[in-house]
């Protein structure tokens, strides 16, 4: 399925594509709502047979016995039908959010991973880590709920086409009043289109807002207590919080508002109705009790049905305000990636299929580094002119190259300009002298791995957060982790490897985190090394030793790109790069380099 973004298919096209993921699900559910909600039509049968009886018209003559007892054994099994339906339509809930989320997590892990994501209107306005939650729940729930809906339209469709048959076998002219509401429905439906997407977008994005700032409050809690900030903090929650209030409130409201047209609506055809069906019978036609009563009786089911239906319209244009919502995550894909058909795994009545082998780095011809070079790289941030600017590098086997310079000079940006991470605007990159696309998923393990500043890791045990589904000899884990500097702070961990690390390693120190991280890198013995300053939180003393080990290692010859400021590793790189302003302002050895004050400080 692919399209260039602009052909964007219509919202009925990506439900529909949703729904052919399950489609044997799909077609068991409709099936049961089918008998669920179309079994009704006959009591309607019944009772008109009842009071026919009562006035001598009746054909068939039931006991009313007979009918009580068909009445009950139609009422149970129209319950068993609505188990049996809520337990499928959980199913196909499940696997159409389920398949949303994955689609979504896998468009986000194939961008940039620096680069910030853009909001709605593409106005460079970019949507935190915290605001993408909103995205994976209420988009995602709103598209789950019309589609949970579908499944029962048929059926309901189905007992409102059997009622409105019988009826005009009855009478024409009255059933054909039925269908003037559902006219009326639609038109304000379509009347209403734009405030309803309005709302709904504003309502959504306001929740996102606040999502976004609790999630930000989680990470930046330490600076908020240092600051003293939380009285400030509070109120622009207040703030925010109010401002979701309202645009919730409209929402809900016009939302309210329109569900209670539609019931009205309906109940007023029905009163149309049923004058008409009154005047016809003191007019001396040929309808009978039973058929007024069946009148009656079938009318509830077409008015809750115009309601249902009503509502299924606002829930169609709903969706399409979070497919449109959902539509900004995915940056340059097509739309239909959103919906496209992959295996879930799910488990179903407790049976887990296998999950399939993860896949393990392999070692070839191709991973082997020899040299990587590149020429002019350069990127600026959106709408600013900082960023880096030309800069050539050449890193040879087993080298070490050290990137230093002031704060702000472009050093993670040259990093993650060269790893993929941030799309360049202008350069070449060369592995081997063969040339590079650039994209994050080149410099993966084997060919190259990365530590950030801040390095990310899981909310689970340590040996999970070091193997992460990689297969590994408990040697290599414990030789990976010497190196690392690791082994004296394992030691004290009762739990070992076992130990639960909490979110984003929040029970561990900063010099901690960064070396779990190293440990991660080295477990997998790339060919590349890229750090980005370890200093920031390691003490003097563990840094030179995680180094000193690191050069004498024996197992693998690393290539490492360093971003520091220490002068220990300074003096031991092969090649410095000064940085200034995103350019490259002098590189050489230490020795070379002793104008520039700042490397001795
Ligand atoms: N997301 C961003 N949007 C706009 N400007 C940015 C962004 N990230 C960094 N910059 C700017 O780009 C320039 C280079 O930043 P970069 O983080 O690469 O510097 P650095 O040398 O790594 O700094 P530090 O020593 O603090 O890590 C700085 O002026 C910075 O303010």
């Amino acid at each position: 399925m692919v399209a260039a973004k602009s052909q964007k298919p219509p919202t009925w096209a990506l439900l529909w594509h949703m729904m052919l993921y399950q489609p044997r699900l799909c077609a068991i559910d409709s099936i049961i709502w089918v008998f669920g909600m179309g079994l009704p039509i006959v009591p309607g049968l019944l009772i008109r047979e009842f009071f026919d009886t009562l006035t001598g018209n009746a054909p068939l003559r039931f006991s009313p016995w007979t009918i009580i007892i068909l009445l009950l054994a139609i009422g149970f099994i129209r319950i068993a039908m609505i188990v049996l339906g809520r337990f499928t339509n959980t199913q196909l809930r499940f696997a159409v959010s389920s398949l949303l989320r994955r689609n979504l997590l896998d468009s986000l892990f194939s961008q940039p991973g620096a680069q910030p994501l853009f909001a709605l209107d593409n106005t460079n306005k970019t949507v935190s880590r915290g605001e993408v939650i909103s995205f994976f729940r209420d988009d995602v729930e709103q598209i789950e709920e019309t589609i949970a809906w579908i499944g029962s339209l048929p059926g309901y469709g189905l007992i409102v086409l059997g009622s409105v048959v019988v009826l005009l076998s009855i009478n024409v002219q009255i059933t054909l009043f039925v269908f003037l509401p559902l006219i009326g429905i639609a038109a304000v439906v379509q009347y209403a289109e734009t405030r309803l997407k309005q709302y709904r977008q504003a309502s959504y994005q306001a929740t996102q807002h606040v999502t976004g700032l609790i999630s930000d409050l989680f990470t930046a809690i330490g600076t908020i207590k240092v600051t003293g900030a939380q009285h400030d903090v509070l109120n622009h929650f207040r703030t925010m919080n109010e401002h979701r209030r309202q645009t919730m409130l409209r929402d809900r409201v016009l939302t309210a508002m329109l569900e209670s047209v539609f019931q009205n609506i309906g109940s007023l055809g029905t009163g149309g109705i049923l004058l008409l069906a009154s005047q016809s019978m003191s007019a001396g036609s040929a309808l009978t009790v039973g058929d007024f009563a069946l009148f009656v009786y079938y009318l509830s089911f077409i008015t809750s049905f115009l309601d249902y239906f009503g509502r299924f319209m606002l829930l169609c244009k709903q969706s399409q305000v979070s497919f449109d919502r959902l539509a900004t995550l995915l940056r340059d894909a097509p739309i239909q990636t959103l919906v496209a058909h992959h295996r879930l795994y799910l488990s179903v009545l407790g049976r887990q299929p296998t999950l399939p082998p993860i896949k393990q780095p392999k070692r070839n011809q191709n991973s082997h580094l020899h040299e990587l070079t590149a020429f002019n790289l350069t990127y600026r941030y959106p709408g600013t002119d900082r960023g880096i600017h030309g800069i050539n590098l050449k890193l040879v086997r087993g080298s070490l190259t050290v990137i230093t310079g002031r704060i702000g000079s472009g050093k993670t940006t040259l990093l993650r300009v060269l790893l993929g991470l941030l799309p360049m605007e202008a350069g070449a990159i060369y592995w081997n002298g063969s040339k590079i696309d650039p994209s994050p998923h080149f410099f993966i393990p084997p060919r190259s791995a990365y530590t950030p500043q801040v390095p990310q890791l899981l909310s689970t045990t340590l040996g999970e957060n070091l193997r992460l589904g990689l297969t590994v000899e408990e040697d290599q884990l414990k030789q990976a982790i010497a190196l690392a500097a690791f082994e004296q702070d394992l030691a004290t961990m009762p739990e070992a490897l076992d130990t639960q690390i909490g979110a984003n390693g929040m029970r561990l120190s900063g010099g901690q985190v960064q070396r779990v991280a190293a440990t991660r890198m080295f477990v997998r013995q790339p060919e590349l090394l890229v750090f980005d300053d370890l200093s920031s939180a390691l003490d003097v003393e563990t840094e030179k030793i995680l180094w000193k080990r690191l050069f004498a290692a024996t197992a693998w010859t690393p290539t490492c790109l360093v971003v520091s400021h220490r002068p220990t590793l300074l003096q031991r790189a092969e090649r410095i790069i000064v940085l200034e302003d995103g350019r490259v302002q002098a590189e050489g050895k230490w020795d070379d380099l002793q104008d520039f004050s700042f490397l001795n400080t």
